[in-house]
């Protein structure tokens, strides 16, 4: 069975066939290249043989016969070739013995414009060979019906270089003569002017002919008329037999001027032939040659008869001249005897001329045998093509059998290959629908839970606020650190003792006091667990809450480790810093987080940028002031965006390193100054645009402690008066926090000015109160005990009012005992003191 792309192959293989012969697109030039010179030749013998056909007119018509034709051909090729393009297309596999058909018709329809297009060149190149007939009278005096050229001066201009333009008239358009055409086609015309010749010549002997036999009648009746003075009669007829004789030597000197030229176009056409028989197979065109040599030779043999002829004719012309001049002369004694030697020479004439007829049906019995074998051979060579095109087009099947054998196999692989693959595919596809439903269950999950995520987030963030709010927005964790080694020499530990996480007992010259705090640390406490009981305020600081962290304390006694920490031991700072952004990052797909910092040290009451570069960090006056959102800004202070913890974290030990500190009795690396470190977090809702704000202040205190005890020098004891007015200013203020006071000094001091946004209102305080165990140092442990009490007091709304109830009812109970005392009662003082 023949496949579509079989089909398809042999299709395409057929139209490259039709390509190379011309088919398609052809110029009548590309045709003619196939339609071979023996066709050529064939059919333009053909032509010759019916000799109107050279007439102008009829050329003409049969010119454009054969135009009309070969333009129907087109049209039905055109058709036939638009069938085969819709049967390559999907039809052609059901129908393959149409689209063979089909194939057939095309190659005919190819071979018959061929054919064609070979004809019509062939025409037009005999017409254009013919002299062009002249308008209003032949220019060359044919003596015939005014279209067939007889003229020997016409045959030469057309043999050597076509027709001479004319007056009046434009040479004819410059198109070449096919040179193997010109002589044949002249040789022809010059036989047919031969032929007229001749026959002219033999009107005229006729003629004289019939007038000699007249006149011989004439004059054997009317002898004795002629004898007496002559006759008018036959005088006329001798003139019109001189003027025949004349005219016929005419026609004899045309005849032989055309015989040469005849021989001439023959020699010609022979040349052509012999060139053309270098192209034939070595056997045909031997037999062509021997054929045509013995043409040659029996035209030569009958050129030598006619040659014979005119002598003859001359003679014969001769005698008749004597015949008449002695007939003038009234008759001679001879007569008998010439009449015998012109009825011998007439017989003599005769029989050469029945030996040239003889000879002339020879040759065209020649020439018939000529065209059969050109013919046979025309076939033969027509058959040799058609079995070599037979042969070319079967390698181009054989191979193109092979190239589709390949290619089915290869594509019975490829489909096999298609169909393992489309197997899996369509298991993949199950798989993935499968998975499609999965994931669409899950994100349905997913939502769901990423809902209750989100109430949980907010019912999380509600009780986080309310535990925080129960802790109190102010709360005061107490560390202890341990004994160093000159303390131990110096009178070791004091009786400090932890009595539970919250109560701290501290033994003295006046007894035992209890301290309470909400979270009390011992010396054996990490740092780790230090700042896990301040993550939730880190936190805080996320959701939009002020939350400030401080250290309070003697100097040390253990603040800077507490919030700051060294490399081995990181305080609550580096910390922070890292959960802030652990924090960020968790939250990232909900909010985004902007983070920023800024540096500062208050030293003797003068705020320093700890974040200027070194070089640019001037005297320039940092004031302290707030944003129309109550925010605290130190205008003149860098505030640095921080990518990330290592980027906050590179900044505060350089804010560290950069921090003023100083060798005192009491610690070698005292720090100097109160260090504030302030880190804004500004959150973006991805989902509403909401923005919260918080910020985290991480306050290192500067320690307090008496001048005289640290061994300070005079400028130290001004820092040290500093740092102590500051930190009375902090208690002043927390104070007046405590006692709910409506007026609250936070501007008594740039340190509470600075931490005015982060202490009451909804800021969340934490404030580390950090202890000394030595003994030497127990003095200042009760002290910053005391001072730390005084915050705790604020840290829970409910129970300060409770206390304030409490206090309002000692202080009326102490008026009332002062009034006893005052009638003589001991006072509450010495009540205590006994
Ligand atoms: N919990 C602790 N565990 C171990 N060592 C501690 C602890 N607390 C403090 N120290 C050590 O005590 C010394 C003094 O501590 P620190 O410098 O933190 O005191 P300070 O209160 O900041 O002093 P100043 O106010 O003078 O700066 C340091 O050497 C520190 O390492």
């Amino acid at each position: 069975m023949t496949g579509p792309s079989e089909l398809s192959a042999r299709s395409a293989a057929h139209k490259g066939q039709r390509s190379a012969r011309g088919g398609g697109g052809r110029t009548p030039t590309q045709s003619a290249v196939h339609w071979t010179e023996r066709e050529k030749y064939g059919f333009l013998l053909q032509l010759l043989e019916c000799p109107e056909f050279l007439l102008p007119e009829r050329l003409e018509r049969r010119i454009s016969v054969e135009k009309t034709k070969m333009a129907a051909y087109q049209l039905e090729q055109k058709i036939v070739n638009e069938n085969i393009r819709q049967m390559d297309g999907t039809d052609s596999l059901h129908r393959p013995e149409l689209l063979e058909s089909l194939y057939s018709q095309v190659s005919h329809l190819d071979s018959v414009l061929s054919s064609l297009e070979g004809q019509i060149q062939v025409l037009e190149a005999v017409q254009r060979s013919l002299p062009r007939p002249t308008h209003g009278g032949s220019q060359h005096d044919s003596g015939t019906d005014g279209h067939e050229p007889d003229s020997l001066e016409a045959m030469r201009t057309v043999l050597s270089e076509g027709p001479e333009p004319t007056p009046g008239r434009r040479a004819a358009p410059c198109s070449p003569h096919p040179a193997e055409l010109e002589p044949a086609v002249l040789l022809h015309l010059e036989r047919c002017a031969h032929r007229k010749t001749r026959r002219q010549l033999q009107l005229l002997q006729n003629n004289a002919r019939s007038y000699d036999s007249s006149g011989r009648q004439q004059r054997v009746t009317s002898q004795p008329e002629s004898l007496h003075g002559g006759s008018e009669g036959s005088l006329t007829g001798s003139l019109e037999t001189l003027a025949s004789l004349a005219s016929s030597d005419r026609l004899l000197d045309e005849l032989k001027l055309r015989e040469m030229t005849i021989a001439q176009l023959r020699g010609r056409v022979l040349q052509l032939e012999r060139a053309r028989l270098d192209n034939i197979p070595l056997d045909p065109a031997r037999e062509i040659s021997r054929l045509q040599s013995s043409v040659v030779q029996l035209e030569r043999v009958r050129d030598e008869l006619t040659l014979q002829n005119f002598s003859l004719k001359s003679k014969l012309s001769e005698f008749t001249q004597q015949l008449s001049s002695s007939g003038v002369q009234g008759g001679s004694e001879h007569d008998a005897e010439q009449q015998r030697r012109i009825g011998e020479l007439e017989t003599q004439l005769h029989n050469q001329r029945n030996e040239l007829e003889q000879l002339r049906a020879d040759s065209a019995q020649l020439r018939a045998l000529e065209a059969r074998l050109e013919e046979s051979l025309s076939r033969r060579e027509t058959t040799e093509r058609y079995l070599a095109s037979r042969q070319e087009e079967l390698t181009v099947l054989k191979l193109d059998l092979e190239t589709l054998q390949e290619e089915n196999t290869r594509l019975k692989d490829d489909l096999s290959r298609v169909l393992r693959q489309e197997a899996e595919h369509s298991s993949r596809l199950v798989r993935l629908s499968d998975c499609e439903s999965e994931l669409g269950r899950l994100q349905e999950e997913r939502r769901l839970l990423a809902d209750s995520l989100l109430r949980e987030r907010t019912l999380r963030k509600q009780y986080f606020n309310q535990m925080e709010e129960l802790k109190g927005r102010i709360r005061v964790f107490c560390r202890l650190r341990p004994l160093s080694e000159p303390e131990r020499r110096q009178g070791g530990a004091a009786p400090i003792d932890c009595a539970d996480p919250y109560t701290l007992c501290v033994g003295g010259d006046k007894g035992q006091r209890e301290f309470q705090f909400d979270r009390v640390f011992t010396e054996d406490t990490s740092q780790q667990r230090i700042f896990d009981e301040v993550e939730s305020l880190v936190q805080s600081s996320m959701d939009g809450y002020n939350v400030c962290i401080c250290a309070y304390g003697q100097t040390g006694s253990g603040k800077t480790h507490t919030l700051l920490g060294d490399e081995q031991a990181p305080g609550v700072a580096p910390r922070a810093f890292r959960r802030l952004f652990e924090l960020a990052q968790a939250r990232a797909a909900q909010t985004s987080c902007a983070i920023s910092t800024y540096m500062l040290e208050l030293y003797n009451d003068r705020l320093v940028d700890l974040l200027a570069p070194a070089g640019a960090r001037t005297d320039e006056k940092l004031e302290v002031k707030k944003d129309r959102r109550g925010t605290v800004v130190v205008s003149g202070a860098a505030l640095l965006p921080c990518q990330d913890a290592a980027h906050l974290q590179l900044l505060f030990e350089r804010a560290v390193g950069a921090r003023r500190t100083g060798a005192t009795r009491m610690n070698a690396a005292s720090s100097r100054s109160h260090l504030v470190i302030g880190v804004t977090v500004e959150a973006t809702s991805r989902v509403n645009g909401a923005v919260t704000r918080g910020k985290l202040s991480l306050l290192d205190l500067a320690g307090s402690e008496r001048a005289a005890k640290s061994g300070a020098d005079a400028d130290q004891l001004r820092e040290a008066n500093a740092i102590n007015k500051s930190l009375s200013a902090l208690a002043d203020v927390i104070s007046s926090l405590a006692a709910e006071q409506s007026f609250v000094p936070y501007r008594n001091s740039k340190l509470t000015m600075l931490m005015q946004d982060s202490l009451g209102g909804n800021a969340k305080t934490l404030m580390f109160v950090n202890i000394s165990p030595a003994q030497y140092n127990l003095d200042e442990t009760l002290t910053s005990l005391q001072y730390a009490s005084r915050v705790k007091q604020i840290t829970n709304s409910a129970a300060r009012n409770a206390d304030n109830k409490e206090i309002t009812r000692l202080k009326n109970v102490i008026a009332k005992l002062r009034q006893r005392v005052d009638c003589g009662q001991p006072s509450l003082e010495e009540r205590d003191e006994g």
